[in-house]
């Protein structure tokens, strides 16, 4: 017996979206047009009141279905026979939106290294053009995690009244100097790399692999790793470790770029919600939307204390925390609990 629903195949769609308009960006530059790819699953309801945007991390995709399997998808959390989900890729990300590969159109020629800095605010002004290409006046929730949930958090704030929920995981209000610390030493690992300055794909491949690495150990906890990489006999080299950070660093130069990764984490650096705005708790205190926290006890990166600081600040914020021996990237993997978390929240914020 066949027991498969059609609904995934029926209902998911993977789009490009093209804007035209110029997007004056935070940096003073500007990008003459962009694209973002994005998926949508599930269809808007009549009243046009059931839109999910899911904010994909650093190095996520539009098919959040796959990344957070756990949570979006047929008899899911976020069921698309139930909701409208729109994930899309990150401006400046090499999953099909504008990032330094693409081309320029004032030269012909990709961007490279002139591609401009871009800011969490940027990537959320670029959301919203799309949010108005696909006509919704309103959204239901916008939830994201680490890097996407700082993004969430400034669409949130620009959203105002257009969203109900703004759920923001593992994430914070303003980029600690502990993140960009991290953030600074990868791309000091990309810079010591010999091709890096090159006008190719390939560029800071090689360095990319030992920023991944370093990356690796602000995304995890110590206790992962004395569970997963402990070594069941003597040894003085050729640790277990050794070789799962150098296979992390591979894989993720394998599917991704550099100067991709340059771009994000420099947006990352500069993400700070009370820039301009009075400071990162009178900003909160705008927010017009209801706000679900939440924190990871083990998160190393974007500490408990910071998602705290959110729901603390906003004038309507709950705070939840997920219990993991993962750390950071918890987000990606502690499904069960992520479930439990929002399904309490929704039952408490009337569905
Ligand atoms: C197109 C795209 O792929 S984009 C979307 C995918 N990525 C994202 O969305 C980003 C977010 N996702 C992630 O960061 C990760 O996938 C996570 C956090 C969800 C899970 O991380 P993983 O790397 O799968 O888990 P984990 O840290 O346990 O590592 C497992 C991998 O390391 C390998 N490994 C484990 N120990 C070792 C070791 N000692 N030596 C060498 N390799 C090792 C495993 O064989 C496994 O390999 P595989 O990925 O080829 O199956
Ligand atoms: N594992 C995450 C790290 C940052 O949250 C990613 O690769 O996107």
């Amino acid at each position: 017996m066949n027991l498969q629903s059609p609904y995934l195949i029926t209902d998911m769609s993977q789009e490009v979206f093209h804007c035209e308009e110029e997007l004056q960006l935070d940096s003073g530059e500007s990008l003459p047009e962009f694209q973002l790819s994005y998926t949508t699953q599930g269809h808007l309801t009549a009243k046009k009141d059931n839109v999910i945007w899911v904010l994909h991390a650093l190095t996520g995709d539009a098919n959040a279905h796959e990344w957070w399997s756990g949570l979006v998808g047929e008899d899911k959390f976020f069921d698309p026979t139930k909701y409208f989900i729109v994930c899309a890729n990150l401006l400046g990300s090499c999953y099909g939106s504008t990032q330094p590969l693409s081309e320029n159109p004032k030269t012909g020629k990709p961007y490279y290294y002139d591609f401009p800095n871009l800011s969490t605010r940027d990537m959320a002004k670029a959301f919203d053009k799309l949010r108005e290409h696909l006509g919704i006046e309103k959204i239901d929730t916008v939830i994201g995690g680490s890097l996407g949930g700082q993004v969430a958090l400034e669409w949130s704030y620009s959203l105002q009244e257009k969203v109900k929920k703004t759920i923001i995981v593992a994430s914070n209000a303003k980029t600690s100097p502990w993140t960009i610390g991290f953030n600074e030493a990868q791309r000091m690992s990309i810079e010591s790399d010999s091709t890096w300055g090159q006008n190719s794909p390939d560029a800071g491949k090689k360095g990319l692999e030992a920023a991944r690495a370093i990356g690796m150990l602000s995304y995890r906890h110590q206790d992962i790793f004395e569970t997963s990489q402990k070594e069941t006999e003597e040894k003085t080299d050729h640790f277990k470790v050794s070789s799962y950070l150098r296979y992390q660093g591979q894989k993720l130069a394998n599917r991704f770029n550099a100067l991709s990764y340059w771009v994000l984490t420099k947006a990352m650096d500069s993400h700070d919600l009370g820039r301009g705005r009075g400071g990162t708790a009178k900003a909160l205190s705008e927010i017009k939307s209801k706000v679900l926290s939440i924190g990871i006890n083990t998160d190393l990166l974007f500490t408990k204390e910071e998602s705290q600081f959110i729901s603390k600040n906003v004038p309507n914020g709950t705070y939840r925390e997920i219990s993991s021996i993962y750390g950071h990237d918890a987000f990606l993997v502690e499904n069960e609990q992520l479930n439990y978390i929002l399904k309490s929240f929704y039952l408490e914020n009337n569905g």
